[in-house]
């Protein structure tokens, strides 16, 4: 097991690149196998949850090459068998696999996904969709077992709008008989992203990003190239770790509009930001404003830089208070930055954050985005060394995070425990 140590206290400097969203990785991995032949996704992120994907494939008889940021995927030998246990369990997102085998196969039978478990995560929407459009699904020893005679287009309103019943819904539907309409679609660009990668490959799906989503489903899909859009996750934690050491970061590969919700909170607190057309510059100041948040759906502000924020608002002068209307027990690394010496106190779906300096301390991840948080806390401490363990869920979506820290002048490192 791997640790990150953290000696904080300097302004980070410099200019970052950023690689594909995580979020739609493993989405557009398992939707390439709705094809007939191959499928090259470029710009892929290097992560561990994006190897877990392709793990799954091959033992279903995909053949992947993978090589640096190029995934090229040939399904043509895919199986349907059952994928009870095994990769699957290591991955939240394994949950496409169901969508994605009931379009190809009209069944599936997958183990309930893992993954960052900061609260009770339910699919009860993905299943109620898969109903809709003929399935049978059951939940069988810690499986879901899915099976269709035949996919018929429906309408589905979906009672929360959720990013991962929006794609596999969508995923399903491309090859269901007649035309699907998903109501109370979620937004979030990843969406748009998945659909992109399905019309290229013949599908038709229109209104992707917006509320209401419609699909008309086809008999044959074909292989196609597609490049995945930058990750506005990893781009927003590192505009978060730029403003909290009160440094100067360029971050490139950006689409600035993604980020837009995060932006105004920043300059809400006195940050400076300068979108450029593919790039994001931001400077810090030496006192910040305290600020309120709301984390809500797209295009609110994301409830993956949530925890991120809270360690920026501990720099902040005064008190904050950060709300998460997505999930509202997201809290893992309120106590780990109270370990910290920060002053927060969680009530109900809200952290109080009272800012003030930060100490060095040992740390635990306990999910991805609370590693983000404690690696951003790490890089505010003036004196003392932080230690994060943990770093395997830190590892699920950020690429190279040592080397883009250190090039930007942080002084990091892993160290094995
Ligand atoms: C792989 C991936 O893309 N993960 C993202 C995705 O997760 P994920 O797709 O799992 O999140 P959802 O958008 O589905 O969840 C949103 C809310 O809906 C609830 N819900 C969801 C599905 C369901 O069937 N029933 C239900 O009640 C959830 O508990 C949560 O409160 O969107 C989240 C919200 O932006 C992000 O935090 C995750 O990074
Ligand atoms: C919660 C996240 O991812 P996942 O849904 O894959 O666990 C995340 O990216 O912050």
């Amino acid at each position: 097991m791997e640790k990150l140590m953290i000696s904080g206290g300097r302004p980070l400097r410099g200019t970052v690149s950023i690689s594909g969203a995580k979020n739609s990785a493993i989405a557009l991995i398992p939707a390439a196998i709705l094809a007939e032949s191959e499928v090259v996704l470029d710009n892929l992120p290097l992560l561990s949850d994006v190897a877990v994907y392709s793990e799954i494939l091959e033992e279903l008889g995909a053949h992947v090459f993978w090589e640096g940021n190029q995934m090229k995927i040939d399904p043509s030998d895919i199986r349907s068998i059952p994928m009870p246990n095994g990769p699957v369990k290591k991955l939240r997102a394994s949950y496409y696999m169901m969508g994605a085998m009931l379009g190809r196969f009209n069944e599936a039978t997958i183990g309930l996904p893992g993954g960052c478990n900061f609260e009770p995560r339910p699919i009860d929407q993905h299943i109620k969709g898969f109903e809709a459009l003929g399935a049978t699904v059951t939940n069988e020893h810690g499986a879901i077992h899915l099976h269709a005679k035949e996919l018929r287009g429906a309408k589905i309103y979906l009672d929360v709008s959720s990013v991962g019943a929006t794609i596999n819904i969508m995923l399903a539907a491309t090859r269901a008989k007649g035309s699907t309409t998903i109501e109370n679609a979620a937004k979030e660009p990843e969406i748009i992203d998945v659909a992109t990668l399905l019309n290229s490959m013949g599908a038709s799906i229109k209104g992707a990003g917006t509320e209401t989503i419609r699909i008309e489903g086809v008999s044959e899909l074909k292989g196609c190239r597609h490049s995945i859009i930058p990750d506005r996750i990893q781009v927003g934690t590192y505009m978060i770790a730029a403003a909290a050491t009160r440094g100067d970061v360029l971050i490139d590969g950006v689409i600035p509009k993604h980020l837009e919700a995060l932006t105004a909170k920043l300059l809400e607190m006195g940050v400076k930001v300068e979108e450029l057309d593919e790039s994001i510059r931001v400077i810090g100041a030496s006192k910040y404003s305290h600020v309120d948040v709301k984390a809500l759906v797209y295009p609110g502000f994301p409830t993956d830089l949530q925890s991120p924020m809270t360690s920026l608002l501990t720099q902040a002068e005064g008190v904050s208070v950060l709300s998460d209307f997505v999930y509202s027990n997201r809290f893992k690394h309120v106590p780990e930055l109270v370990r910290m010496g920060a002053k927060i106190r969680v009530e109900g779906r809200s952290a109080i954050i009272d800012g003030g300096p930060l100490n060095g301390a040992k740390v635990k991840a306990s999910d991805l985005r609370a590693g983000a948080a404690l690696v951003i806390a790490g890089l505010t401490v003036d004196d003392g060394v932080t230690e994060v363990s943990g770093v395997e869920f830190i590892d699920r979506g950020y690429d190279n995070l040592v080397a883009n820290l250190r090039s930007l002048g942080a002084d990091v490192w892993r160290q094995t425990e």
